[in-house]
């Protein structure tokens, strides 16, 4: 498992109740363990993305772990438009999770007879090739969880045969594997998010993420350009770029970006300014630090240190300084 669970700078240290999207056994659960002290506090499965963010926005657990992104299937919508709308989340901390699959019975069975499988939808499109190939004519039965689906094949809840679930839920549930490392593409990961009510932002590490919501002005032509120089002019790298409608209708929408680096930093706060101007319902979802601890490369030019000179030398030119 791949994440920041050994440094305590990364610990929200208020967070003693969390929220996740259960039950027991979801890889959701995985990224919560990853958090330092997620192991002993406690842990309250909920059974959406959205239930959990409630959860955390009526104050009844300090902090929700929930899926965003999965390297080979994409946002998670869910939790995107819930984290961009919801006025009173923010993100506090990501984790990393490798995915593999296994397709999982009650009782030892052959594939031919597997005519339904039950998981969750996000799970299904990551298998979907490998049950093309193998299973004949195979119908899908959405699930909450891949490990709800596993618990519901155990206690015969379903018309589905098999779940597609982890191959540590199907251990610990003493389901019979039918087949495993059943992924289309091997290595895939997918991304979780700790969200909590807004207060102090994680402090920056040199190795930190922001979230973002734009919603970009209709009637401009160039408005998507003028928003993505704000940020190369300033050397800041944006490492998700998603386009989701904002619900008010047709053609609206906002953009949900993530970027290198932290809000404290001179580039990262000045770039966001600067996208304030032209579209004040920017919002900002929280300055967290990278799961994978990959620092970015900040050139000279756009160091704090030169935006601090920088200020500098206007404040003296407007303070009537010799130099100019
Ligand atoms: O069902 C689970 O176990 C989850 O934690 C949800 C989820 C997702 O939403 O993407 C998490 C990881 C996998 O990509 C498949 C499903």
């Amino acid at each position: 498992m791949t994440g920041d669970a050994t440094d305590p700078r990364h610990r929200p240290a208020h967070a003693a109740r969390y929220a996740y999207l259960g039950p027991s056994g979801t890889f959701t659960e995985a990224a919560l363990l990853q958090v330092p002290g997620a192991a002993e506090a406690e842990r309250l499965p909920a059974s959406s993305v959205p239930a959990a963010l409630s959860m955390v926005e009526r104050g009844e657990v300090d902090a929700a772990m929930v899926p965003i992104e999965n390297s080979v299937e994409g946002g998670v919508t869910a939790t995107l438009d819930a984290v961009s709308v919801a006025h009173r989340l923010h993100i506090v901390a990501e984790s990393l999770v490798p995915i593999s699959f296994v397709l999982a019975a009650a009782a030892p069975m052959p594939l031919e007879g597997v005519r339904a499988v039950t998981t969750h939808t996000h799970a299904w499109a990551q298998v979907r090739g490998w049950a093309e190939g193998h299973l004949d004519d195979v119908e899908f039965l959405p699930s909450s969880s891949t490990a709800a689906a596993a618990g519901e094949i155990l206690r015969g809840e379903t018309s589905a045969q098999a779940a597609v679930c982890s191959p540590l839920v199907a251990e610990q549930l003493g389901l019979h594997v039918l087949a495993e490392g059943i992924e289309d593409v091997s290595g895939a990961v997918t991304r979780f998010v700790l969200v909590s009510r807004p207060g102090p932002v994680p402090e920056m590490t040199g190795a930190d993420k922001t979230t973002l919501m734009i919603p970009l002005p209709q009637d401009r032509a160039g408005a998507l350009m003028e928003l993505l120089e704000q940020f190369s002019t300033r050397g800041v790298n944006l490492c998700r770029i998603e386009s989701r409608p904002t619900g008010g209708g047709l053609g609206q929408y906002f953009f949900s970006i993530d970027l290198e680096g932290h809000v404290a930093e001179s580039r990262v706060a000045e770039a966001l300014a600067g996208v304030h101007r032209s579209a004040p319902g920017i919002r900002f979802l929280g300055s967290y630090p990278r799961a994978d601890r990959r620092s970015q490369h900040v050139t000279d030019d756009v160091s704090d240190a030169a935006f601090a000179a920088a200020e500098q030398w206007i404040g003296g030119i407007v303070g009537g300084a010799s130099e100019r």
